[in-house]
């Protein structure tokens, strides 16, 4: 028996780090996927075994199955219909489980999302011996979603096993998941971004669940219906950093200063509605495209100058923003920055002459540039694995 199932990363157009404080949030999924396969050993594997392979970190850990029952008594006899928050005491286990592994000191930030695995491994399988392979087209630790599309697709794949979904294993290639189970995804993942991330909005497991444009409130999603073609270029300053200790650097400077940042959050909001706005309205109304992208343009760049006013720019974001600015185009980072990745408009009349010079110059300076499609489908599963 084997499950295939991938979920797509994102971009934020307005919204990050304010979304986690309340304020309105734009974003869209990414065409770029992290895949996960699930398959459980037949009798003739004689594999007791929880496995997971991090293909593209060159990565295996294994767990002999009677080693979790050992250090998560809770579970497993009675499995979790319902998403649960991972207590302190089982994140204690969890992270003995991890340590045994011994991560390369190198890349120990794969601990959170190992133990996010794990977490919702054991709530929705429970003590099952399973295969469960990963990899990724999304740069990690970049802006662009890759731990909300991890939680996405592993609790997809460990649901699509599981009795509280029933889905139709006849179905040929990628189809989609019908609401109910989409809204159990959705909340198991944001149950693993918890782990990942500490105080997640849930803008970016909702986008990868749900894909498409969405504006996101306080859990609460509205899908956009946009009438204009919306081209971003996706620069990868490659300077790493980790969303869970910028997100609570801007709760840090939010105690500190709790009036002015409450107006920033507040403009933000402000921001993210005009610009919904501005995305959904009727195509040819009063406005052109050209004054459409005008106006959105102006707001990316106020959204920049707010995320700076909470701390998270960075300086390869504010070289990305001038180099773009010499060719006229606006830039914000996206995701939760400290490095990461920048969003620059392409407006529809830009000549190509114009964006391939854009990216030379980016990458001249060792960035990496790439143009994904955007507004696409949420997380898609596939039985069989021929896709
Ligand atoms: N394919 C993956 N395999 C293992 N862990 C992953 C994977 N994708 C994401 N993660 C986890 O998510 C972390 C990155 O999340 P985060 O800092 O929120 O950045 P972003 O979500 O923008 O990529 C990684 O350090 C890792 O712990
Ligand atoms: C900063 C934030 O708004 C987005 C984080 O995105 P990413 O993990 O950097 O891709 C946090 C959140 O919404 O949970
Ligand atoms: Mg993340």
């Amino acid at each position: 028996m084997e499950v295939r199932v991938r979920a797509p990363g994102k971009i934020i157009l307005a919204g990050e780090h304010a979304v986690v404080h309340g304020s309105t949030a734009v974003a869209a999924s990414v065409g770029l996927y992290t895949y996960v396969s699930l398959r459980f050993p037949t009798p003739s594997d004689n594999d007791d075994s929880l496995n997971l392979q991090l293909k593209d970190m060159a990565l295996e850990f294994s767990w002999p199955v009677d080693r979790i029952k050992e250090a998560l008594p809770e579970f497993g006899s009675s499995l979790s219909p319902t998403p649960t928050s991972c207590s302190i005491k089982s994140m204690k286990s969890i992270a003995a489980l991890v340590e045994e592994q011994n991560i390369p000191e190198a890349k120990v930030e794969l601990a959170a999302g190992v133990s996010a695995f794990l977490w919702l491994y054991s709530c929705i399988q429970g003590f099952k011996p399973v295969t469960v392979v990963v990899n990724s087209e999304l740069p990690l630790g970049s802006g662009l979603g890759s731990s909300a599309a991890f939680c996405v697709a592993l609790s997809a794949a460990l649901l699509a096993f599981s009795d509280s979904v029933s889905l139709d294993m006849s179905q040929q290639g990628w189809s989609v998941f019908g609401e109910s189970e989409l809204e159990l995804v959705n909340k198991w993942a944001f149950e693993g971004e918890k782990i990942i991330h500490g105080k997640p909005s849930g803008l970016d497991n909702t986008v990868s669940t749900y894909g498409n444009i969405i504006k996101f409130k306080s859990g609460a999603l509205t899908r956009l219906k946009s009438n204009m073609t919306l081209k971003m270029l996706i620069t990868n300053t490659k300077v790493g950093r980790n969303t869970k200790a910028l997100v609570a650097g801007v709760s840090e400077r939010t105690l500190r200063h709790p009036d002015a940042m409450s107006l920033v959050f507040n403009a933000v909001d402000s921001i993210s509605k005009e610009l919904s706005a501005i995305i959904q309205s009727p195509a040819p109304d009063d406005l052109s495209i050209t004054e459409k992208e005008e106006k959105m343009e102006e707001l990316m760049e106020m959204n920049q100058g707010l995320l700076q006013c909470m701390g998270v720019s960075h300086a390869s974001i504010e070289t990305v923003l001038r180099t773009t600015l010499k060719y006229k185009l606006a830039s914000k980072l996206t995701g939760a920055g400290g490095g990461g990745c920048v969003l620059t408009l392409l407006p529809t009349l830009l000549s190509e002459t114009v964006v391939n010079k854009v990216i030379a110059e980016l990458e001249s300076c060792g960035f990496q540039c790439l143009t994904a499609a955007i507004g696409g489908k949420g997380v898609e599963v596939c039985f069989g694995g021929s896709s």
